[in-house]
């Protein structure tokens, strides 16, 4: 009799079989260089494999990082590497590993809160994940659009720099705006070698990675990460900007960085495909029309201990609130919760209060962030609302997330 698929925990030996599997899943070559990447941020002790008498045949792995939310940063396990292989699927391993993963998370109480990006939109909302943050795809004609003229007095200026050798100066301002970057990741060195990685494969024919630093009096108030493909047709230049990030401090940083870019030679667009659905280039530009904005979506995020996260993240004004969730996967979850909070802080209890509304885990982690709203929820019917108390605009918040790397 054929033996059952069984669920492990992975380890150091397992790694080259995973990269394997990654590569057959994820339709690209994992040795050399991107293995090389991989190894880097892996952490055996967290990545957990589907063996088949021996064979890897699923993974996926829960990265041990924080999360800006709403008013906090919280430990959040990053969840990626998910793959079952081809001839395996539909035999509920990714349901198992998910339960699994999701069990161990909670188990070890150091996260409230799991975070992902999907590969398709519709894979993980069963397993309690919300789609939370939304991102805007810009394809901007550089030449159609005008941003303001810069102030005459300038108090910065900008300097190109290697982004590897110059890391400090990222680190910096990524640092100094991380608290209140909700949908930002903390990254550790390993993490900026593998954020900044600039793999010959990946380039598609274009540059190298470059940098800029917009340098302020007291400082690096910013930066962007970029790289051109080089193009030309019978009317002449035809380059590609590709946009990888841009931080700026305050706005004549935004600004100055943006009119950088937008003004690189001989290119004739500008991609940026991590754009806020708020971003300011859309309050900047003379045509906002021109910068071709698409959307997509993000952060996808999963509340693990439901009290312990909603504690965690604060509320855009005062909040008392019963809400009745049902989560069928951590059943600890399930029942009715006051939230009692606003924005200096917040906690969470068990209650035998009737409840003000109704809803699963899956609508708690699509409102964490602030950006998908309780009422359109409701609207969708998503959401029971029992009662007059509706707690729209305490979850909201002022800014939408910003989601800086797919990790
Ligand atoms: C965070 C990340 O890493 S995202 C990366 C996700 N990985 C990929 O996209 C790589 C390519 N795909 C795969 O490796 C696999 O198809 C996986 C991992 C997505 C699914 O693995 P499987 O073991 O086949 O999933 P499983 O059998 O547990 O299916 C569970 C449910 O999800 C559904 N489902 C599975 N894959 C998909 C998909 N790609 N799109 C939509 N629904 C899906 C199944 O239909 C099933 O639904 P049901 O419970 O109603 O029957």
């Amino acid at each position: 009799m054929k033996e059952e698929i069984r669920l492990r925990p992975g380890s150091a030996e397992d790694f080259p079989a995973i990269c394997d599997l990654l590569g057959t899943v994820f339709h690209e070559d994992y040795s050399g260089e991107l293995k090389e990447l991989e190894a880097g941020i892996f952490e055996a002790d967290r990545s957990l494999v589907a063996d088949d008498a021996g064979q890897v045949v699923g993974h996926t792995v829960a990265f041990t990082r924080d999360l800006t939310v709403p008013g906090a940063i919280v430990p959040a396990a990053h969840v990626s590497g998910v793959g079952v292989l081809p001839t395996h699927r539909r035999q509920r391993l990714l349901t198992r590993m998910m339960h699994r993963q999701l069990r161990e998370i909670a188990d070890a109480g150091r996260e409230p809160l799991a975070v992902l990006w999907a590969t398709e939109t519709s894979i993980y909302p069963r397993f309690g994940y919300g789609p939370a943050a939304s991102r805007l795809h810009l394809n901007i004609m550089n030449r159609e659009v005008r941003l303001p003229a810069p102030p005459t007095e300038q108090s910065g200026r900008l300097r190109l720099v290697d982004p590897i050798a110059d890391l400090a100066d990222l680190t910096k301002v990524y640092e100094q705006l991380r608290p209140e970057r909700v949908g930002w990741s903390n990254r550790d060195e390993r993490w900026w070698n593998f954020v900044l990685a600039d793999l010959k494969d990946h380039r598609d024919g274009a540059t190298k990675r470059y940098a800029v630093v917009h340098e302020g009096p007291d400082g690096p108030t910013g930066y962007a990460v970029w790289r051109v493909k080089h193009g030309w047709t019978s009317h002449g230049p035809n380059g590609e900007v590709s946009v990888r990030e841009v931080a700026a401090a305050d706005p004549e940083t935004y600004q100055a960085l943006w009119r950088f870019l937008l003004g690189i030679d001989l290119a004739r667009s500008v991609t940026f495909r991590l754009a806020a659905l708020d971003e300011p280039l859309l309050h900047l530009v003379d045509e906002p029309r021109r910068l071709g904005p698409s959307l997509a979506d993000a952060l996808f995020i999963r509340l693990v201990d439901v009290p312990r996260a909603l504690a965690a993240r604060r509320y855009a004004t005062a909040v008392d609130v019963v809400l009745d969730v049902t989560d069928p996967i951590l059943t600890e979850n399930t029942g009715r919760w006051r939230l009692t909070g606003g924005p200096d802080g917040a906690s969470c209890a068990r209650t035998d209060d009737p409840a003000d509304l109704a809803c699963s885990v899956t609508v708690l982690g699509s409102v964490y962030l602030g950006a998908t709203s309780f009422a359109a929820l409701a609207a969708a019917g998503r959401i029971r609302q029992l009662t007059g108390n509706d707690p729209t605009i305490a979850f909201g918040w002022h800014r939408q997330p910003t989601p800086t790397e797919v990790f």
